[in-house]
């Protein structure tokens, strides 16, 4: 049976959207199925109601020309492999990878076999470019979120802060006396430990919400609209007792262990709290130590 492919196609040259579908014709392994439009707003609605699994773009529309259209077309379709289609232009198409396409091909040299090869080379490319962000920005004990993915996120939040006083809240989670786990049972349980932490940090949290490991036993997370001393607290209460249980390990002697773990979390709320986000982070640290058990 052949596989099919869904191509979603930008290009108001009606003679260029029959040769496209010309080109992926007859194929023996692969049906493509081949949508065209030539308005950017009826191209964000076809991805809403069916992701396809490549975008083939002509970079001049009436309704925009050049990189200005991959921009446009990358807000509502990041996950999504695209192909731009230019005139005879080499750097242009450079410059559209480097904006985020993951291949071009020049209107003019186009036939089957380069068509077909730059649909499966989007695709490839697109995969091995989400893993290897993903190595980037995983912390590999817990592969939550790491410092730098962090960043990346308390930059967005900020932003979203500056322009529409959206506020957001930053918890920092620390685990109680980790060290002495770490003694007596070995850092190999005290990974175990951290691991389920993690697990259970995703577990019980919103998709929109961040959950990172800010480094060691202490974890971050940042939770956009939660506005309000009373949402903060009630929040961090939830998070306790989700966390605060026996954990039972595996030893390396194949002993199971149960180790109660407590945490300690401090939060503060942009717009209430910091006047920057470094000293937001700075208060919801205070705050965990000031929750921290005296001994
Ligand atoms: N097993 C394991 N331990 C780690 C890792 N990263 C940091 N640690 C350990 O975490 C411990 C953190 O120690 P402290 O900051 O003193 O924290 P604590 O013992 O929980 O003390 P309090 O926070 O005051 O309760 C240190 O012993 C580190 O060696 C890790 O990836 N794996």
């Amino acid at each position: 049976m052949r596989s099919e492919l869904t191509i979603y196609l930008l290009e108001d040259n009606s003679d260029d959207v029959y040769l496209f579908k010309k080109l992926l014709e007859n194929d023996n392994a692969i049906k493509y199925s081949t949508l065209e439009t030539d308005s950017l707003t009826e191209l964000n609605k076809m991805i809403d109601s069916l992701v396809p699994d490549v975008l083939v773009i002509d970079l001049n529309i009436s309704e925009s020309l050049g990189l200005e259209t991959l921009v446009a077309v990358r807000k509502f379709s990041l996950d999504i492999p695209i192909i731009v289609l230019t005139g005879n232009d080499d750097a242009l198409g450079i410059k559209a990878i480097q904006l985020g396409a993951q291949d071009y091909l020049l209107k003019t040299e186009i036939t089957p076999s380069s068509l077909k090869r730059a649909i499966q080379f989007a695709r490839e490319r697109l995969i091995l470019y989400t893993a290897l962000s993903q190595l980037a920005t995983r912390d590999k004990l817990t592969m939550l979120h790491n410092r730098a993915a962090f960043d990346e996120r308390l930059e967005g939040v900020e932003s979203d802060f500056q322009r529409y006083q959206v506020k957001y809240s930053i918890l920092m989670i620390d685990i109680n006396h980790f060290k002495p786990i770490n003694d007596s049972y070995g850092h190999l349980v005290g990974d175990k430990i951290l691991q389920h932490i993690a697990h259970r940090l995703q577990m019980f949290n919103r998709a929109c919400d961040f959950v990172g490991r800010f480094g060691g036993d202490e974890f971050v997370l940042i939770v956009p609209k939660l506005d309000s001393k009373e949402k903060l607290h009630d929040f961090i209460d939830n998070k306790r007792k989700v966390l605060n249980d026996q954990y039972a390990i595996q030893t390396i002697s194949d002993e199971v262990v149960n180790i109660p773990i407590t945490v300690s979390i401090g939060g503060a709320i942009r717009g209430l709290d910091g006047l920057c986000p470094k000293e937001l982070i700075s208060i919801a640290d205070k705050n965990m130590y000031k929750d921290k058990p005296s001994a």
